[in-house]
């Protein structure tokens, strides 16, 4: 699992380790980790031309102190200092005492330049760079510098993944202690290139549960459901999908699909596509309506393709084992019959459903997906599973439980109906026993591993094609 903390808590957690380390210990460990990152990303130490971007706080000190360790191994170090006067003392003195310099010309410096450390902002920056700093970063950025980021990229919110201005774009990010939520969510997660973390003694005093979590392959091997020797069909559980209309048949295809592949021991469709369902899937098991009628399941999935046949989803809510909402389902969806029901409730909705479900443009939902996804579970008393290109999965709890941030997914999933084949996946791991966030969470890796997969073979790849690679899939993860 990889975790994250607010900046709150990695405040109070830093408070602590500080109480009982040397003053200015922690950043040392800090610096040392930076410059030793520094030095493998460049090669060469001695003789490489390095630039430290130096901002007013505690950010611009580690770069400073990072920069005299370079310099003291043969590097050609030079200071860029936005707010001269109040540039850590400390680091810069370090860093002169080394042979490193200030410059006044930051952009004869970032012309020839082999590496930059971004140290402008870290954890206390807010709202985008400042108007200064945007010309420097930009060049920075233009030049042939391998660009990285101290703790975070300088401009993005390290409690939110928004970026709400100007930020720099790193190749790569050295971070300290933990990741911040801001390194695993989009937009922010993209301005971080490639994320390194560096220990400081920070772990020991975080709290057990943190703010965000990700799946690692072990993660989700340990969810997925094995059948035993006790296991039948019925035991493994049945998912009920109702899906398809005469004008989107190939929802229904699709949905069934992912259902097949995702450890239920049968699939039950309900529907009026039941003649392409078969004639692709002879195993699943088929009725015309309605679901009360179509025989007993675990979970139910309900809206890929339904057009405008809604009017099924409150007998669907109506049930008392867990149900999927996504696509069609989740247009008009009643607040209060959800909050209403005994069982777990999983909404998958993308970024322009969760807009129209919370009343804001759909913008606002992508430029704040955390604070989006966990309003939504808080409106609707149900895990909701926000799309795009980062998956988040929040439970309704009030943030006992971390927010899950999908690491796997790939811009391949780009793709009409791979919407479909995840909501079939995540209802068949629902039907299989998983609770509510386990199962979106585990559906979302899955299903990011398999479009991997299917891409790997070359070129653009279609929905059918995901739901097939999802049997490679979950044999990558269980290996
Ligand atoms: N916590 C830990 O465990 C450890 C933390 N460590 C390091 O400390 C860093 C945190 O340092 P920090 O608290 O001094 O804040 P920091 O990120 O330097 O920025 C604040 C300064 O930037 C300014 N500023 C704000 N917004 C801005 C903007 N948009 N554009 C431009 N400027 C802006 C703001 O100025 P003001 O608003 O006062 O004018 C303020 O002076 C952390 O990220 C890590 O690198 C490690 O050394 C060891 C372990
Ligand atoms: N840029 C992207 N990067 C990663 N995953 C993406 C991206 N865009 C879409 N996806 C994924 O593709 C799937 C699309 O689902 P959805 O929007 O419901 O499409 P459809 O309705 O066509 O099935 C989701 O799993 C989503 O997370
Ligand atoms: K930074």
């Amino acid at each position: 699992m990889r975790i994250a903390y607010s900046v709150e808590t990695v405040r109070a957690a830093e408070a602590e380790l500080m109480a009982r380390l040397p003053e200015g210990a922690l950043m040392q460990r800090a610096a040392a980790g930076l410059a030793a990152a520094c030095a493998g990303l460049l090669g060469r130490v001695y003789g490489a031309r390095v630039v430290l971007l130096v901002g007013s706080g505690d950010n611009g000190g580690d770069a400073l102190y990072a920069g005299a360790r370079l310099a003291r191994r043969g590097a050609g170090v030079c200071a860029v200092l936005l707010a001269p006067d109040r540039a850590h003392q400390g680091g810069l003195a370090a860093l002169l005492g080394a042979g490193g310099r200030v410059t006044d010309d930051p952009f004869e410096v970032l012309a020839d330049a082999d590496l930059v450390l971004d140290g402008v902002t870290g954890i206390g920056g807010h709202g985008g760079l400042r108007p200064d700093a945007v010309p420097v970063i930009r060049a920075a950025r233009g030049s042939n510098a391998v660009v990285v980021a101290v703790d975070l990229p300088s401009g993005v919110e390290a409690d939110t993944g928004e970026v709400r201005g100007e930020a720099l774009h790193a190749d790569a990010t050295v971070t300290f202690g933990t990741y911040k939520p801001g390194l695993l969510i989009d937009p922010a997660k993209e301005y971080a290139g490639m994320v390194r973390l560096v220990g400081i003694g920070l772990e020991d005093h975080l709290p057990s549960v943190p703010d965000l979590e990700a799946l690692q392959h072990a993660d989700v091997a340990r969810l997925l459901p094995v059948p035993t020797g006790e296991s039948d069909k019925y035991r493994r559980g049945v998912v009920g999908v109702v899906a398809g209309s005469a004008r989107y048949p190939g929802a229904a295809v699709l949905a069934v699909a992912g259902a097949l592949r995702g450890g239920a021991g049968a699939v039950r469709y309900v529907g009026p596509a039941a003649d392409g369902v078969i004639a692709r899937f002879p195993e699943a098991l088929v009725h015309g309506g309605p679901p009360a009628k179509a025989g007993r399941v675990q979970a139910w999935v309900v809206g890929p393709g339904l057009g405008d046949g809604i009017g099924v989803v409150a007998e669907v809510l109506d049930s008392d084992v867990p149900v999927l909402v996504d696509a069609d389902g989740l247009r008009l969806l009643d607040a209060a019959a959800v909050r209403g029901r005994g069982a777990p409730t999983l909404l998958t909705p993308h970024a322009g459903e969760a807009a129209a479900l919370l009343g804001v443009p759909r913008e606002e939902v992508e430029s704040a997906r955390l604070a989006s996804v966990r309003e939504l579970a808080s409106r609707y008393g149900a895990t909701v599973l926000l799309k795009g290109s980062t998956t988040l999965v929040a439970a309704p709890d009030g943030g006992r439980s971390p927010v899950r941030v999908n690491p796997m997914g790939t811009p391949w999933l780009a793709t009409a109906g791979s919407g479909d084949v995840l909501s079939g996946l995540a209802g068949s791991l629902l039907a299989a026993g998983l609770d509510a966030r386990d199962a979106g969470s585990a559906a979302a890796y899955l299903h990011g591993l398999a479009a991997r997969h299917a891409a790997s073979e070359g070129g653009p790849i279609t929905s059918y094609e995901v739901a097939e690679a999802l049997r490679s899939a979950w044999g990558d993860v269980q290996a």
